[in-house]
């Protein structure tokens, strides 16, 4: 079996739905199939403003209305019966969604995950829908009672051993007869509240349902070639990588390469199952596989993390920063979560660069202002050269009086600039 992943992009409109069909089409003839969708277009953008709106107290109608006026504009494009279910359907999730606000929530995090998902099951309904109109049997499942994952909300942890056996005991029989579309992204815990797995997790829901299902190959569709030797919305002159192993694929998600969601490779290495990244435009070109491959490629790839910031612990009064309980900072950052992207320490400061988390930083400012001087420096841009040459270096033009932070290795260059 083989599991296909559809991005927001690929999704975006009625004619790119159609496309998806065709590439399902193409394939579901032959191969019992699972694929993943994500929110239509920009829809978790949307979602988003609606959790903001709704914690600011403003009416979120006007983001609702929105909402349903889009996914009905492609729904009207797509279907030819205009008296569908697919009409009622939508009218009632966003009706659900109205009804969700107003119930009472232990967190913002938690009411947060009970909103966007509707992103995911909106898409997922007209696209299930539209493929049974379509004569290609298609069966409509909610992740969310197969990803079992803990409560902690914006980025569940999976509970693999439930996860596993529930995908098992239905999924691997619904194939058989049915294409199986389900949601990216969202997850559910013990007690049927939603949850998501982080911005851009649909990459990982499909690794999830190739790990527990055993494919053959995962296979994530995208707009671009595969993957490339950086973000061609960056950079002009970029080549694409027809091999890379897991582990080389690993660095590049974990320095920030956003075409694939840092979560997915590892499980698929752990099974040896092969990821291949193609272009839904060109989806016959080869594209890029993923897999257990020796070669580490010699070529240099440049990766863009944006969003970040800078939080320096400065010492006090004279004190190395060293005497100043390190160890307490690290097991704090580690608490909240705070992901270390590059790091340096000197006699009077350790600085850490991170994803721009206000609350988050906000937090740590306050555990440890009695201990060290903090600053923070916003709007930054981590770049990462991996198998630098003084060339590719060059090639940026970066200006280094202006570079916050720089880290040179043999194979990898970094420093962090303001964006
Ligand atoms: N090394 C890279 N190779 C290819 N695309 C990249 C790379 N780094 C970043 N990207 C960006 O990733 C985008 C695709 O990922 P994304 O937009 O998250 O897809 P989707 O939403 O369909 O899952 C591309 O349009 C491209 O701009
Ligand atoms: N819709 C979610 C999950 C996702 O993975 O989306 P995409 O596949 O379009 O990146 C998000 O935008 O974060």
């Amino acid at each position: 079996m083989q599991v296909f992943k559809f991005g927001g992009a690929s999704v975006k409109d009625a004619d790119a739905v159609r496309n998806v069909k065709n590439i399902i089409k193409d394939f579901s003839e032959q191969k019992e199939l699972v694929v993943v969708v994500s929110a239509m277009g920009k829809t978790t953008n949307l979602m988003e403003k609606i959790v903001v709106d709704f914690l600011k107290g403003n009416d979120p109608k006007k983001h609702l209305e929105q909402l349903k006026t889009y996914h009905t504009a492609i729904a009207k494009d797509l279907f030819e019966n205009e008296k569908a279910s697919i009409f009622t359907q939508i009218e009632k999730l966003v009706y659900d969604l109205e009804i969700r606000l107003s119930l009472r929530v232990s967190s913002e995090d938690e009411l947060y995950d009970q909103v966007v998902c509707y992103g995911e099951l909106l898409s997922t309904h007209i696209i299930s829908a539209y493929l049974n109109q379509e004569k290609i049997d298609t069966h409509f499942l909610d992740s969310r009672i197969y990803i079992q994952t803990d409560d902690n909300f914006r980025e569940g942890n999976v509970d693999w051993n439930w996860t596993s056996r529930l995908i098992n005991s239905d999924v691997k029989d619904l194939i058989q007869n049915n294409v199986v579309v389900t949601q990216g992204f969202i997850g559910g815990t013990i007690n049927n509240k939603t949850t998501t797995l982080g911005r851009e997790g649909s990459d990982f829901t499909a690794a999830i349902f190739g790990y527990c299902l055993d494919a053959e190959k995962v296979c994530i569709w995208k707009d671009v070639p595969g993957i490339m030797s950086s973000d061609p919305r960056r950079v002009e002159e970029v080549s694409l990588f027809k091999k890379l192993p897991y582990k080389y694929a690993a660095e590049l998600t974990y320095y920030g390469a956003s075409v694939i969601h840092p979560k997915t490779i590892r499980p698929l290495a752990l099974k040896n199952i092969p990821l291949y990244v193609n272009s839904f435009i060109n989806p016959a070109d080869e594209g890029t596989v993923i897999g257990d491959f020796e070669d580490y490629p010699s070529k240099s790839s440049i990766i863009f993390k944006t969003n970040q910031a800078i939080i320096r612990f400065c010492e006090k009064d004279f004190l190395n920063v060293s005497k100043g309980d390190l160890g307490l900072v690290f097991s704090e950052l580690s608490r909240l979560n705070i992901k270390i992207n590059l790091m340096k320490n000197s006699a009077l400061s350790l600085s850490i660069c991170t994803n721009n988390d206000l609350s988050k930083i906000e937090k740590i400012k306050k555990l440890f202002d009695d201990k060290f001087k903090i600053e923070v420096i916003e709007d930054l841009e981590l770049i990462t050269i991996k198998n630098h040459t003084e060339d590719t270096v060059k090639e940026l033009g970066i200006d280094l009086s202006k570079v916050h932070m720089r880290q040179i290795s043999l194979d990898t260059y970094q420093l962090v600039i303001k964006s």
